[in-house]
């Protein structure tokens, strides 16, 4: 990753109206997106923190495409090194987030999941982009409408969510509010085929479609652990075993980061007091306050290393 703006232009995706994307985040999603972006040809920058962070991306996606580069190019170590390297020089970093904006046709924001934190951001990127600059955020469950309307450009805002991990997950929600135009809708959609994703088309409510329904689905297997009912261990085995799941509900709580988690519920449960779905963790409220965020920290209800 070149630690400088600098755009070239690609021939790959002329024809298509995204070219050049920004992230403003880096981690565990953002690099993610990052990485699918440049795959399919875009020019992407991504704006971090400060420059320990963005060389952290930088790690990140480049173990993440030498597994993509070994599959794709089995047979020959030199193919797989020159398509990683290919990938990679098409991500720009930045700590300078009105800057990287500039030439942005999509802005891809993944931060932290909390409502001031993305209206502060949005109102500065709404005053350095261009008119033409598409918005999109990647919350797992706040209000897209809420998040847009610290903006002047709300026909040009969306929600774009991704799952974790995100050169491995073939899905993208694309969540239109009352105000989002259908010209930005059908921009927001044909790139996301164009990255390729399977697309959904969500309206703005809670959670959207997949979170919906699997963030109790967490909650309920984490008060599991809480009551005593069954070991962690045995919770996962039960649904990998029984109900097929690719992980079981404790591991893929470490996977998504309990920090995550624990913003969604708070949220949720905050707006919706009655729903008792969304009644806050103990062990959440633990592992957050000890910094055991799960796979991306280290540890949360397993180690790693
Ligand atoms: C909360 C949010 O808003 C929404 C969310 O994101 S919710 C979370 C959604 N995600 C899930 O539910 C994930 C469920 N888990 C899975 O699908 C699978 O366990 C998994 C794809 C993560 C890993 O698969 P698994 O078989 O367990 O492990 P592993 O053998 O390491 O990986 C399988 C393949 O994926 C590849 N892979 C895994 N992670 C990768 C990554 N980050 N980059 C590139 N390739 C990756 C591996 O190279 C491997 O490829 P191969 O089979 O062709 O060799
Ligand atoms: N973790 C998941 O499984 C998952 C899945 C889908 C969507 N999401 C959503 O994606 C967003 C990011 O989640 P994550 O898991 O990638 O979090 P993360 O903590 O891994 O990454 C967030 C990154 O944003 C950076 N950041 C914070 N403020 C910034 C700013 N003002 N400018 C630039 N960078 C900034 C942080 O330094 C950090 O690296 C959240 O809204 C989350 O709800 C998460």
């Amino acid at each position: 990753m070149s630690f400088i703006v600098k755009r070239c232009l690609s021939t790959s995706t002329a024809k298509n109206a995204i070219n050049n994307v920004t992230i403003i985040g880096g981690g565990l999603m953002g690099s993610g997106i990052a990485q699918v972006a440049a795959q399919a040809g875009n020019n992407v920058t991504i704006v971090e923190v400060n420059s320990d962070a963005l060389k952290k991306a930088d790690i990140g996606i480049a173990k993440s495409l030498e597994r993509v580069g070994k599959k794709l190019h089995k047979d020959n170590p030199n193919d797989a090194k020159n398509f990683v390297e290919q990938i990679r020089s098409r991500i720009n970093g930045s700590t300078d987030t009105k800057s990287a904006v500039q030439d942005a046709d999509l802005v891809v924001e993944a931060i932290v999941e909390n409502m001031k934190v993305k209206h502060d951001l949005f109102k500065t990127l709404d005053q350095a982009a261009p008119q033409k600059t598409i918005f999109a955020s990647n919350t797992s469950s706040l209000s897209i409408t809420e998040i847009s309307s610290v903006t002047n450009r709300k026909d040009r805002f969306g929600g774009l969510h991704f799952f974790n991990p995100v050169p491995m997950m073939k899905l993208l929600e694309v969540v239109r509010t009352e105000n989002t135009s259908d010209e930005t809708f059908n921009a927001m959609w044909n790139w996301g085929k164009a990255i390729g994703k399977t697309c959904i088309k969500c309206k703005d409510t809670p959670g959207f479609v997949v979170n919906r329904l699997l963030v109790p689905y967490l909650s309920e297997a984490i008060k599991m652990v809480e009551r005593g009912d069954a070991s962690a261990e045995d919770i996962d085995i039960a649904m990998k075993l029984g109900a097929g799941y690719p992980m079981g509900p404790l591991e893929l709580a470490d996977y998504v980061g309990h920090d995550t988690t624990k913003f969604i519920l708070d949220g949720w449960h905050e707006k919706f007091p009655d729903n008792p779905l969304f009644e806050p963790t103990k062990i959440l409220e633990k592992f957050v306050k000890e910094g055991k965020l799960g796979r991306k920290s280290g540890e949360g209800f397993y180690k790693y290393n």
